[in-house]
C-alpha cells in the first residue's frame, strides 16, 4: 500500500544542506497499524510530510496505493492528498468559527447531495460520541471532543491511509488514551492503514506493531552533524 525507495531529504540552512532522511526501502501493507517512535529531530514529521505529498524528497520514489506521487506535478499531489489521506495533528486545526459539523463538511466532496452529506455526517457523530455536539463551536469543545472531530474530518472521505502526527500530543494521559482507542478501532473497522507519530509510549504500546525511526532513516543525528560539517567543509 505504501512503498518508499531511495528518498532522501535534506534541508538548506544558512548555505549548507543538513541531511535529514536517507531511506533505502520501506513498505508498509494494507491495513497495517503503525506507531513511529524515536528522538526529537529525527526526521518523524518530514517522513510524515513525504508521505502526504506536503514535501517532496530531493530524491527517491513514494508509492501510495499504486501511485506514483515523486511524479506528481504540486496541484495533482494537492488534490490526491484532499482525497486519499487523512491527515490529524496534535492541534486539530478546526476553523474556528465554523461549527464541528460545518468543520467535517468542507472537506466532503462538493458533488456530494446535501442529503447524503446530513446523514454522513450525523452517523460519524454518533459513532465517535458526539451526537449532540455536532452544532457547537469549536471553542465550546473539549481538547478530546476536538480531536475527535479532526479525526471525523480525516476519516469521512474515507482515505485509504491515515497520517496522524502527534495526535494525542496536547491531551490529558485519560482523554489521549480514549483517542488512541478510538482512532484504531475506527481505522479496523474501515480497514485504514494507519501510521502515528508519537512520543507518548503509551499510546505507541497499544498498536500491533511499533517502528524506530532508526529503523526507516539511516542518518542519525551524529551522522547528520558530521555530513552538515563535511559538506561545509567542501
Ligand atoms: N523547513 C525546515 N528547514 C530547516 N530544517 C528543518 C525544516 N523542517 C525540519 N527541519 C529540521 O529537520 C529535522 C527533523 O525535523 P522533524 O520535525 O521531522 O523531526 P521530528 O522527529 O518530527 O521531531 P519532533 O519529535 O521534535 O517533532 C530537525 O532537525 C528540524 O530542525
Amino acid at each position: 500500500m505504501l512503498l518508499i525507495q531511495g528518498v532522501k531529504k535534506g534541508f538548506h540552512v544558512g548555505g549548507n544542506r543538513i541531511p535529514i532522511l536517507d531511506i533505502p526501502r520501506w513498505d508498509v501493507g494494507r491495513g497495517e497499524k503503525i506507531a513511529i517512535i524515536g528522538p526529537s529531530g529525527s526526521g518523524k514529521s518530514t517522513l510524515l510530510h513525504i508521505i502526504s505529498g506536503i514535501l517532496r524528497a530531493d530524491e527517491g520514489e513514494v508509492h501510495i496505493d499504486g501511485q506514483a506521487l515523486h511524479r506528481m506535478t504540486e496541484p495533482a499531489r494537492d488534490s490526491f492528498r484532499a482525497s486519499r489521506i487523512g491527515y490529524i495533528l496534535q492541534d486539530f486545526h478546526l476553523i474556528p468559527s465554523l461549527s464541528a459539523r460545518q468543520n467535517v463538511e468542507i472537506v466532503m466532496p462538493a458533488q456530494m447531495g446535501a442529503a447524503e452529506r446530513r446523514k454522513r455526517i450525523d452517523h460519524w457523530f454518533e459513532r465517535v460520541g458526539l451526537g449532540d455536539r455536532s452544532r457547537h463551536l469549536p471553542s465550546q469543545l473539549s481538547r478530546g471532543q476536538q480531536q475527535r472531530v479532526a479525526i471525523i474530518r480525516a476519516l469521512v472521505n474515507e482515505p485509504p491511509i491515515v497520517l496522524a502526527d502527534e495526535p494525542t500530543g496536547s491531551l490529558d494521559w485519560e482523554t489521549a488514551d480514549e483517542v488512541t482507542d478510538l482512532l484504531l478501532e475506527l481505522c479496523r473497522e474501515e480497514q485504514h492503514t494507519l501510521i502515528v507519530v508519537t512520543h507518548d509510549l503509551n499510546m505507541a504500546n497499544r498498536f500491533p506493531r511499533r517502528v524506530h525511526i532508526g529503523e526507516i532513516n539511516q542518518i542519525s543525528g551524529v551522522k547528520r552533524l558530521a555530513e552538515s560539517r563535511e559538506e561545509r567543509a567542501i
